[in-house]
């Protein structure tokens, strides 16, 4: 079995308060792979995404990417490998241009000239904006800013990409076209969502986070359509939806 790109083993925390939001979460994510984290409101999806880029630090257990842990002396290499599009795109967008907020991270790293605007350039075709290359930011639509918001991790050239709440709200149209090039994009992808029927169109596998463990580890589609676990951990389809109707991503 080769190396996870995502090694979370025991992972354990307790914010300051001595709130315990994660109790021993273990979760394996292979090259490649495209994984939902599912679970209800305050199951400790954010507290997780938060430790596999070091912004918290294990209480216990240990997070490792691509073989490195998760650890302050790798902290700089740990984010080029991670990516994290929050929710929010204006959390990540803060520059005149987009070419400028594009640029940042690979600048960062030391990416300079033809090659630092290829970065760009490559980025933001991914997602669709390139001609936006020179707009401000703040003058796109929220689901542009999403976009651009990916650009600026795709840049980076991480091996894991993270979403948090990637469907949300856009419009219909958007959610489609932002899932034709998460589905285009060629890096491994977890992504923390509420939108059931985008978990199943994009990820074969998902994992339900409930009080702050790992519950169901498995396809997409066994764990929406085993209702006692659904019922057990508050996850609802939207009205009329029925996944066995749709198909699944094979495994
Ligand atoms: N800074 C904090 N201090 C204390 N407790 C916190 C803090 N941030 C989150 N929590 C608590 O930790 C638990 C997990 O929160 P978290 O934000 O990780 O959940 P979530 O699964 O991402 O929820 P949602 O779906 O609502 O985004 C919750 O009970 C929350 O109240």
């Amino acid at each position: 079995m080769t190396t996870p790109v995502l090694d979370v083993r025991g992972l354990a925390y307790a914010y300051p308060d001595g709130h315990q939001a994660l109790f021993g979460v273990d979760l394996h994510v292979h090259e490649g792979e495209r994984v939902a984290m599912l679970g209800p409101n305050g199951a400790g999806k954010t507290t997780l995404v938060l430790h596999l880029n070091g912004i918290l630090t294990a209480g216990a257990g240990a997070v490792a990417v691509s073989g490195l842990p998760v650890v302050k002396e790798h902290l700089a290499e740990i984010r080029r490998r991670v990516g994290i599009v929050f929710q929010d795109p204006d959390d990540q967008l803060f520059l005149g241009t987009v070419r400028q907020d594009v640029a940042f991270g690979p600048a960062n790293l030391g990416v300079r000239g033809a090659a630092l605007e290829r970065r760009v350039m490559d980025a933001l075709d991914r997602v669709g904006m390139a001609d936006f290359v020179d707009r401000p930011p703040h003058h796109l639509s929220f689901g542009q800013r999403r976009r651009v918001a990916v650009a600026t991790v795709l840049a980076m050239e991480p091996e894991i990409l993270v979403l948090d709440e990637p469907s949300s709200n856009l419009d219909p149209a958007s959610r489609r076209e932002l899932a034709d090039i998460l589905r285009s994009l060629d890096v491994t992808v977890l992504m923390v969502t509420h939108d059931l029927p985008y978990a199943l169109e994009l990820c074969p596998r998902s994992v339900v986070l409930s009080d702050g463990a790992v519950v169901a580890d498995g396809r997409t589609f066994d764990v929406l359509t085993d209702e006692p676990l659904m019922r057990a951990h508050r996850l609802e389809l939207p009205w009329g939806f029925d996944p066995r109707t749709v198909g699944s991503l094979p495994a």
